[in-house]
């Protein structure tokens, strides 16, 4: 019995090849935990296999091999348990245009048992900005709309750990924001999520932890902060005290460019010299450093190293 909200050891799927082509193996050994009350990044580029490893979740497809508890609960010994501690939100859009999204609601939570007076459609509606539509067809409602009732209708049953997969996509700035600050206060109100996305910067905003799988592996899980301290190429802008003519050469320097006319912005490998060293290089150089700002890498860095490095491995 474990703790993890969701607990997945040695997980594998092999599609069978279609039509007698070559069998795909899309996960490939996949084991990770996620904390109770946490939300979890699960990141990878197109193909790398985080679709199938939520539809095993889901119980929507069949693993070959491994093993995967949901809130404790076995999906093969307990699989009713174990969906109903889950809630799924899918990339695509899916529900019946001819009900009304408050219908919507109430035909999930029926499937799910909800008993009629622990439904809570009104609420849920009015949490993703959708009461006023709670009687419209749900043909009527724009992309944005479709995916906060997704949201919504994988809430009906109540579960403690919500799954997204992809839920931004397609949805603009303004409604992406509106969304997770309904993830965030899911999340405050205890609900452990669990999100997939491409948006880097989102993650990093918005997880605790972040694995990221590639090729069916996991090829990093940690602390979202301990993830962007990962990347090794740093920029630091340089102001020095005149035009600059000719370029300064170091080898402290991975690249060196000029913006403007007395800016320099240089590229530098933290793991093979620090920041003094590169403002030393320029000093040397003759020029005298009027001004000095860095930018932090983000998790694009880390993602691109990481996926080079694993898929050169
Ligand atoms: N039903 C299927 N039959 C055969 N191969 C499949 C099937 N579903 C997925 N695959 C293959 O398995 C691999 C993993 O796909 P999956 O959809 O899980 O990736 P993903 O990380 O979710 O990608 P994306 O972000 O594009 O959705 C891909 O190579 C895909 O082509």
């Amino acid at each position: 019995m474990t703790d993890a909200a969701i607990s997945i050891r040695d997980l594998c799927k092999t599609y069978a090849g279609v039509k007698g082509g070559a069998p795909k193996r899309a996960l490939d050994g996949v084991s990770f935990d996620v904390q109770r009350g946490s939300i979890f990044g699960l990141l990878g580029p197109n193909g790398a296999g985080k679709s199938t490893l939520i539809n095993i979740l889901a119980g929507l497809v069949n693993k070959t091999n491994g093993s995967a508890t949901i809130w404790g609960f076995d999906i093969d010994e307990h699989p009713r348990n174990a969906k109903a501690s889950i809630g799924i939100v899918n990339q695509e859009i899916l529900f019946d245009p001819f009900f009304t999204p408050v219908e919507t609601l109430e035909i999930q939570a029926g499937l799910y048992g909800v008993p009629k007076k622990e439904r809570r459609s009104m609420e849920l509606l009015r949490a993703v900005h959708l009461e006023d539509k709670a009687k419209a067809y749900a043909r009527t409602l724009s992309g944005g709309m479709k995916r906060r009732l997704m949201v919504a209708k994988a809430m009906v049953h109540s579960p403690p750990v919500l799954v997204l997969d992809e839920p931004t996509a397609g949805v603009d700035i303004e409604l992406r924001q509106q969304l997770w600050s309904y993830v965030r206060s899911l999340n405050d109100a205890g609900v452990t999520v669990v999100l997939t996305t491409h948006y880097l910067e989102e993650a990093e905003e918005l997880c605790d932890r972040i694995a990221i799988i590639n090729h069916g592996r996991v090829i990093a899980n940690e602390p979202t902060a301990e993830l962007v301290g990962k990347a090794q190429e740093k920029i630091v802008a340089v102001t020095v005290d005149r035009d600059v003519a000719a370029l300064p050469r170091s080898t402290c320097f991975e690249k060196i460019v000029l913006k403007g006319a007395r800016t320099l912005e240089i590229t530098y490998s933290k793991d093979r010299v620090n920041a003094g060293e590169v403002l030393g290089a320029v000093q040397a150089e003759g020029f005298g450093i009027v001004d000095v700002s860095t930018k932090e890498a983000d998790l694009e860095d880390v993602f691109l190293n990481l996926t080079r490095a694993a898929n050169a491995g």
